[in-house]
C-alpha cells in the first residue's frame, strides 16, 4: 500500500481523497528539517504547500519517494533538480489558486492606493485622520504587469474592469495572446518608465531574482507603487526600502518576503508599506481546490502512473495510463536490450512508432526507452531525467511516427548509432499485451524477454545450437525459452535464450569461445 506524508496545512479534503483510494496518509505539520529527513524514507508521496523545504538533503534520504505534490503553484521550495536526479516526479496545481491570488493582488493594489490598512489602524485608535490618508484613483492609471501568465492575466482582466490601462512585460507572452488579453506588450524598461503601479507575477528564477532593484527602481516614475504577490526574492528589499525612504516609491504592498516566515523585516512598520503574511492563496475556495487537485493527482500517479501537472515529467492522463502500461514495458525492454548490448558512446537514437502505438502519447515511452538505454551506463538515470541526460551527452534523439501498420499492428523500432555501427531492434505487443522482440539487426525473431537472457550472434552452421545446449546443460544452466532467427541460410543468425538464472562469467566465456559464435552477451531485464 502506498503511503503519503502531508507536511503542510492542507484542507482535510486531501486526506479523505487519499484514504478513499486506499492510500495511507500521515499528517505531520511543522516538522523541522531534521525530523523530515528522519521519516521521509517511509513515504511514497509527499504533499506540501510552501512551508516545507524539500531540499536536496531531504531528497537524498527519501528512498521510497516517487512523487512530491505541491498544493499550489510556486515550486521554489522544492529542489526540482535533485528530485529529477532521483526520478521523483514533482507536480503542482497550476490553476487552483490563480483567481484567489489575482484577487489578492487587486486587494493589495486598492489597499495601497487608499491607505486602507493604515487608516483602519488609526481609526480604531480613535483618531480621525481624514486629511492624512488622501489616496489616488486607479481609474485611467497605467498598471505594469511583470509576468503575464495565469495570475498576471487575471490581474490584467480585473484591472481593465477598473478602467486601468494595462501594459505587460513577459518575454514568453505572444503578441496574439497580448491582443486577446487586451494588454500592451512592452519591454521591461518601457514598463518601468510608464507604469503608475507595478504588479509582479513571475516565478522566482535566476532571471527574475532581484528584478526590482535599485537600478530598475530608478527607471520608474517618481511616485510609483509596487505590489508583490509572487515571490519575495523578486525584490531587493534593501533597495526598495531606500526608494521608499527617499519618497521615489510612494508605496509597496507585499504579500511575500525574501525570508519566510517573515517575523522580522526591514520593511516592517514603514508608513507606506502594506503587508500580508503570504496570504495570496489563502481563501477557502483556493485551498479546497489545490488540496483536492494535489491529492487526486498524487493518487492517480501512485496507483495508476497517470502524470498530471508534473514539472519534470511528460504528462500521462488517467485514460492513457492503462493503455500505455504494456508499451512502457516494451519500450523499456528495447532500450535496456540495446543499452546492454552496445558498448561505444551513442551518437544518435531513432525511435520509430508504427501502427497503433503511433496514435498514443509517445513522450513517456521515449522517456522510459531512454532510461533503459542509458541505465547500463549510469545508475543515476531515470525516466524523469533520461531525456535531459541524453541531451547533456550530445545524443541526438528523434521520434518518427507512422499510423500505417506494417507486418504488425503495432511496433516500436529502436535504432542506435555509434561511431562504429548502427544497431536496431523492434518489438510489438501481441493480443496478450505482453511485449515480444520481433526483429534484431533486420533479422526476424520472436522472443519474450525474461529476467536473464543470453543474446548470441553466430554463423548459421549445423551443430552450433547442439553445442550450446550441451555446454549450458553440463553446467547446470536450464534453458527456459530458445528463439532463433537468421538472415539467410548459412548467413548471420541470432539466438535469444532465456535461462533460469544468471550465467557465471566463466561459462559465458566458454559460450563466446564456441565455434561459429561471433558474440555472446548476458542481458538482464
Ligand atoms: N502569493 C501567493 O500566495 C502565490 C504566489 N504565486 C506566485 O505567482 C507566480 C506566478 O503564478 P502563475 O501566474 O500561475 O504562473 P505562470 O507560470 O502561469 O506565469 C508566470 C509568467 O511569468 C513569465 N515569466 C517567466 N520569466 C519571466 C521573466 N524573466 N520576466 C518576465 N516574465 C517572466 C512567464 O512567461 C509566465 O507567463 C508563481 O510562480 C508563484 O511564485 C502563486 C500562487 C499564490
Ligand atoms: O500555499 C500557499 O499558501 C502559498 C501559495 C503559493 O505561494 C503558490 O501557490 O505558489
Amino acid at each position: 500500500m502506498s503511503k503519503v506524508l502531508i507536511s503542510d496545512e492542507l484542507s482535510p479534503a486531501a486526506v479523505q481523497i487519499f484514504r478513499d483510494r486506499g492510500i495511507e496518509v500521515d499528517e505531520k505539520i511543522g516538522l523541522k528539517p531534521k525530523e523530515l529527513r528522519e521519516i521521509i524514507g517511509r513515504y511514497d508521496g509527499l504533499a506540501v504547500r510552501s512551508a516545507t523545504k524539500v531540499t536536496a538533503e531531504v531528497i537524498a534520504v527519501a528512498e521510497n519517494l516517487k512523487v512530491v505534490g505541491r498544493a499550489g503553484i510556486g515550486v521554489d521550495n522544492i529542489d526540482v533538480k535533485a528530485a529529477t536526479g532521483r526520478g521523483i516526479c514533482v507536480m503542482n496545481t497550476p490553476f487552483g489558486n490563480s483567481i484567489t491570488t489575482a484577487e489578492h493582488a487587486i486587494a493589495m493594489m486598492m489597499a495601497l492606493a487608499r491607505h486602507i490598512p493604515q487608516a483602519d489602524r488609526t481609526t480604531h485608535a480613535g483618531k480621525w485622520e481624514k486629511s492624512r490618508f488622501v489616496g489616488i484613483e486607479l481609474y485611467a492609471k497605467t498598471l505594469g504587469i511583470i509576468g503575464c501568465g495565469n495570475i498576471g492575466a487575471i490581474v490584467a482582466d480585473r484591472a481593465q474592469g477598473l478602467k486601468m490601462k494595462v501594459i505587460a512585460f513577459d518575454p514568453f507572452l505572444s503578441p496574439e495572446r497580448a491582443i486577446d488579453l487586451g494588454v500592451e506588450k512592452v519591454e521591461l524598461d518601457e514598463l518601468l518608465s510608464r507604469a503608475d503601479l507595478i504588479s509582479l507575477h513571475t516565478p522566482l528564477t535566476e532571471q527574475t531574482r532581484g528584478i526590482i532593484n535599485a537600478a530598475n527602481l530608478k527607471k520608474c516614475r517618481p511616485g510609483i507603487r509596487l505590489i508583490n504577490c509572487a515571490r519575495g526574492g523578486l525584490v531587493v528589499e534593501e533597495d526598495l526600502k531606500a526608494a521608499l525612504d527617499s519618497g521615489h516609491v510612494a508605496g509597496a504592498a507585499l504579500d511575500v518576503f525574501q525570508t519566510e516566515p517573515a517575523t522580522d523585516n526591514i520593511l516592517f512598520n514603514h508608513p507606506n508599506v502594506v503587508t500580508t503574511p503570504h496570504l495570496g492563496a489563502a481563501t477557502m475556495e483556493a485551498q479546497l481546490n489545490v488540496a483536492i487537485q494535489v491529492a487526486e493527482q498524487m493518487s492517480e500517479f501512485l496507483l495508476h502512473g497517470a502524470v498530471t501537472n508534473a514539472i519534470n515529467m511528460p504528462a500521462v492522463t488517467v485514460e492513457e495510463a492503462p493503455r500505455l502500461k504494456p508499451y512502457m514495458k516494451l519500450a523499456e525492454q528495447l532500450g535496456t536490450f540495446v543499452g546492454q548490448a552496445e558498448e561505444g558512446p551513442i551518437d544518435r537514437v531513432i525511435i520509430e512508432y508504427e501502427g497503433h502505438v503511433a496514435g498514443l502519447n509517445t513522450r513517456p515511452l521515449t522517456a522510459i526507452l531512454l532510461q533503459g538505454l542509458l541505465r547500463p551506463l549510469m545508475d543515476s538515470v531515470n525516466m524523469v531525467n533520461a531525456p535531459i541526460v541524453a541531451k547533456e551527452r550530445n545524443i541526438e534523439v528523434s521520434e518518427v511516427k507512422t499510423d500505417r501498420e506494417g507486418t504488425y499492428h503495432t511496433l516500436i523500432r529502436l535504432t542506435v548509432e555509434t561511431k562504429k555501427r548502427k544497431r536496431d531492434i523492434a518489438g510489438t505487443l501481441f493480443a496478450d499485451r505482453r511485449p515480444r522482440i520481433v526483429e534484431i539487426k533486420g533479422i526476424e525473431i520472436e522472443a519474450a524477454l525474461g529476467p536473464h537472457m543470453l543474446y548470441i550472434t553466430n554463423e548459421d552452421k549445423p551443430g552450433m545450437i547442439g553445442h550450446l545446449g550441451s555446454l549450458l546443460g553440463d553446467n547446470g544452466i536450464n534453458i527456459a525459452t530458445f528463439a532463433l532467427g537468421r538472415a539467410v541460410q548459412g548467413g548471420d543468425a541470432i539466438a535469444l535464450i532465456e535461462i533460469d538464472g544468471p550465467i557465471p562469467a566463466k561459462i559465458l566465456r566458454q559460450v563466446q569461445a564456441l565455434q561459429h559464435v561471433r558474440q555472446a552477451k548476458a542481458l538482464i531485464f
